[in-house]
């Protein structure tokens, strides 16, 4: 691997505590870190280098996976790390910046290979990347990249805006957009999942697939995060970017070589060939909703609107739900569903494929045959589970059905941050997300942003601690289907309240 210089802007806030440093380490304990490498924190903060190093550190022996236990290697790694105060708006302070990369550039005898990290508030990436080019850091000899945390843009206009201004300081091929949902282990494993196993394949489509449900459902609430979470809801944090990229990498039509043009333009095909929401449809195939007060685990939790930070009357969406479908030849006619929301009865992110029932005649009324189902769980287990038929001979030959389950061994996984930076560092973009993506997924959601904002959709407040609205229901029963695991049909129907008044 190239040696590099990774200069991280945030360095000294929550993602770069729990996830970037960790993740930087343990590239570094695997050695998949080049030979010659430093990396450059910034942030207002100040901090000597030996202070700052002692902040990694401390990071490290809180949030990484593996605990720094050789002194030696993690000082090894402690080493190679400065730290640099810059306000991100202050133009004069990227010269010293500069000076400071160049003469580590030179103590290392690196070529000038720059990898920028975006770990700020989102205000900041357009000012950054052109401050990037102003000052010289981006005119390197090497080569230089980007890496850009969520969320892009508040809407489509303003993500085309913000696009258009990174552009202006670094191409296309040399921004990684980051979707943590694609560093996934289960989810970097979809594509070979169905391209390796010839008995999937030959079933991955509208012939033998009734219907595709994708999970995200958390059990925490919006914590300390409701001045940004206000301004964005379940719709723009989690649907708009991780969910529809979970759809893309399950229904992409898979290429006959695996490689990052090609999954990236199948990608982008499969979002093309989504059937495009009006506004005024968004009532009939979107369902929001908002946590009320509840129970999580046997610990009572307050309503989303009493939570520090919230409107009173908030209508922000907690819950978003969700029927899509794909008008190409390989998906016409089956549902997608789409849900995700916080203060849920369990932590789950799961694909759940239901296969069609074509085999149920030869057992006439007696037929008690439940779906074949392919569930592929992403977190916090990551694990596959078929869901097939088959008779109970100790139960008069009753028919019932049986799982079949592989599970990875999650202690050993990289984490997501991990991958991801690994493949920056390489170059390979496979499992970042393209400028067309975010775009054509942003053009999906505008109608439906547009209809929340002037709720033309009723809010359904559901208790915490459940399975979410009754109305995410309606949205299977009517093509005769349902959620799965099958218990949740029964918890939702009773508990789910229904507001459309914007007063509580
Ligand atoms: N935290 C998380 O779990 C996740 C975060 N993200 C995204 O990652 C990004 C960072 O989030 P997070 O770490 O939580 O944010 P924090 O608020 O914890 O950290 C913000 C960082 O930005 C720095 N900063 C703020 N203003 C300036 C400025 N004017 N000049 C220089 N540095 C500045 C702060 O440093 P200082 O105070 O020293 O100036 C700090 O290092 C955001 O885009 C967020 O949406 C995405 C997914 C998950
Ligand atoms: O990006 C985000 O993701 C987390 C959920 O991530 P997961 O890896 O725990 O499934 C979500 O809580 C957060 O609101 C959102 O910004």
């Amino acid at each position: 691997m190239d040696p590099i210089t990774f200069v991280l802007f945030g360095s000294t806030g929550d993602l770069a505590k729990r996830k970037i440093f960790p993740a930087l380490y343990n590239l570094f304990l695997e050695q998949k870190l080049p030979q010659s490498f430093s990396v450059i924190g910034l942030g207002r903060k100040t901090f000597t280098d030996a202070e700052f190093q002692h902040y990694v550190e401390q990071s490290l022996r809180t949030f990484s996976r593996r605990k720094p236990e050789a002194q030696e290697r993690l000082e090894e790694f402690l080493d190679c790390i400065r730290y640099y105060a810059l306000d991100v708006t202050n133009k004069e302070g990227y010269v010293g910046l500069l000076k400071l990369i160049q003469e580590r550039e030179e103590q290392l005898n690196i070529p000038e290979n720059r990898m920028f990290y975006l770990s700020v508030a989102p205000e900041f990436f357009d000012v950054i990347a052109s401050r990037i080019k102003e000052s010289g850091l981006g005119d390197t000899k090497g080569w230089k990249r980007l890496i850009i945390e969520k969320p892009f843009g508040h809407d489509l206009q303003s993500a085309r805006e913000l696009n258009h201004k990174l552009s202006q300081s670094f191409e296309e091929d040399e921004i990684f957009r980051i979707d943590h949902y694609l560093g996934k282990p289960m989810v970097q494993n979809l594509e070979t999942l169905v391209a390796a196993n010839p008995l999937l394949k030959a079933l991955w489509s509208n012939q033998y697939i009734a219907n595709i449900q994708i999970t995200a459902s958390e059990t925490v609430g919006v914590e300390e995060r409701a001045g940004y979470y206000e301004t964005a809801g379940a719709i723009r944090d989690m649907f708009q970017n991780h969910m529809l990229q979970l759809l893309m990498m399950t229904a992409m039509h898979l290429p006959a070589r695996i490689t990052e043009k090609n999954v990236r333009q199948q990608k982008i095909h499969l979002l093309k060939s989504l059937r495009r929401l009006s506004k005024k449809d968004a009532a009939n195939h979107v369902v929001r909703g908002q946590y009320g007060a509840g129970d999580i685990q046997g610990q009572a939790v307050a309503a989303y609107r009493e939570e520090p930070g919230v409107d009173a009357f908030s209508m922000t969406d907690t819950f978003v739900a969700a029927r899509l479908w794909i008008d190409d030849f390989f998906w016409n006619e089956v549902p997608i569903y789409i849900r995700t929301g916080k203060r849920m009865k369990e932590k789950s992110t799961r694909i759940t494929v239901e296969f069609k029932d074509r085999f149920k005649e030869p057992y006439g009324n007696a037929n008690q045959a439940v779906p074949n189902l392919l569930t592929i769980q992403i977190n916090p287990d990551e694990k596959i589970t078929l869901q097939l038929n088959s008779k109970n001979l100790l139960h008069n030959g009753q028919m019932e059905p049986v799982m079949m389950d592989f599970s990875m061994d999650a202690s050993q996984m990289p984490e997501a941050y991990e991958l991801l930076i690994f493949d920056a560092l390489r170059g390979d973009a496979t499992f970042f997300a393209h400028w067309e993506e975010v775009e054509l997924a942003w053009e999906w959601v505008q109608p439906v942003l547009e209809a929340f904002a002037e709720n033309q959709l009723p809010l359904h407040l559901y208790p915490s601690g459940s399975y979410g609205p009754a109305a995410a229901h309606r949205l299977l029963e009517e093509q005769g289907f349902r959620w799965w695991p099958d218990e949740e049909a029964v918890d939702v129907r009773e508990m789910t309240l229904h507001v459309t008044a914007s007063a509580p």
